[in-house]
């Protein structure tokens, strides 16, 4: 099964566009686990079983495993996800992009190695730094395209002076993942929460791609001016939140924290689809 058909099946079967995102941090985990970058895994799964039924994906960032020593713990969270939730479809945040031959390597460490069902990106080095991850038949590739963070800014809205009719250069991100570059259908991009105008400026130059969008909870995105700005029948959004979802509360009881902060979220989601 291909990772859009992934997407559309959990989709319809969870009626959500919420992503539960996987960073874990041991220091806020609660009293029994906290400091312990061991525990990492149990924290993860915990949230997982608690939110599986409400999510159309789930995103663990790498870097929170990797900066702990935590790989191992990552790979067994990838087979936990998929034994449980297999119709549920895992992203690697990875933010990759590095040139071809790295690249390839990179490509088989998200697909291979974690068996991830799709891979977040920077397009900064161009199409040959994205090419290897698209060898993998039905696996996704979102592009970095209006990041959710201040700084984005500084480059993604620069003007290409040289392109004609001057767009963006978010926009232009955008023009390319929709046609050229995008040699079978499996790439989306990566647009902000706390930039909905930005999103409805995406939607509008690739009216079908998925778009992962980051930034509600924590960074204070508007979820309903995100799906009004996003979301359009037949063409996905994955609304991500992670830090609002894993430290819903400091206590022991932070997987049914999760589970009702998660189900918040979506039917905030949902609702907003139907007003
Ligand atoms: O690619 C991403 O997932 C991403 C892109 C972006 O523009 N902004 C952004 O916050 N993210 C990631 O989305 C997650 C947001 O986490 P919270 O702010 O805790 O919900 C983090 O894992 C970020 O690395």
């Amino acid at each position: 099964m291909t990772f859009l058909q992934m997407l559309q099946g959990a989709q319809e079967r969870n009626a959500s566009m919420l992503c539960v995102g996987l960073d874990p941090e041991p220091t806020r985990f609660p009293a029994g686990l906290k400091n312990d970058a061991q525990r990492i895994f149990d924290f993860c799964a915990k949230v997982v079983d608690a939110t599986g039924d409400l999510a159309i994906a789930f995103k663990p960032q790498i870097a929170y495993f990797a900066a702990h020593r935590a790989e191992g713990q990552l790979e067994q969270l990838m087979r936990h996800l998929r034994a449980s939730f297999p119709h549920v479809p895992v992203i690697l945040d990875a933010k990759r992009g590095d040139i071809g031959s790295t690249a390839e390597q990179y490509a088989r460490e998200a697909f291979e190695r974690y068996g991830a069902d799709a891979v977040t990106l920077s397009p900064f080095m161009g199409f040959d730094s994205v090419q290897p991850y698209l060898r993998y038949e039905g696996k996704g590739a979102f592009l970095l395209c209006r990041t959710s963070n201040p700084g984005g800014d500084d480059l993604q809205n620069q003007r290409l002076a040289t392109v004609e009719g001057q767009p963006l250069l978010y926009e232009h991100v955008a023009k390319l993942a929709q046609g050229p570059w995008n040699l079978n259908g499996q790439l989306g991009l990566v647009v902000g929460a706390t930039y909905p105008a930005e999103i409805e400026r995406v939607r509008a130059i690739a009216p079908n791609l998925p778009l992962l969008i980051p930034g509600v909870g924590a960074q204070g995105g508007d979820a309903v001016a995100t799906v009004r700005a996003g979301w359009r029948a037949g063409a996905p959004i994955i609304v991500n939140s992670s830090r609002a979802i894993l430290y819903a509360s400091p206590g022991e009881d932070f997987a049914a924290a999760a589970r009702r902060e998660a189900m918040r979220t979506r039917e905030l989601l949902e609702a907003a689809k139907a007003a």
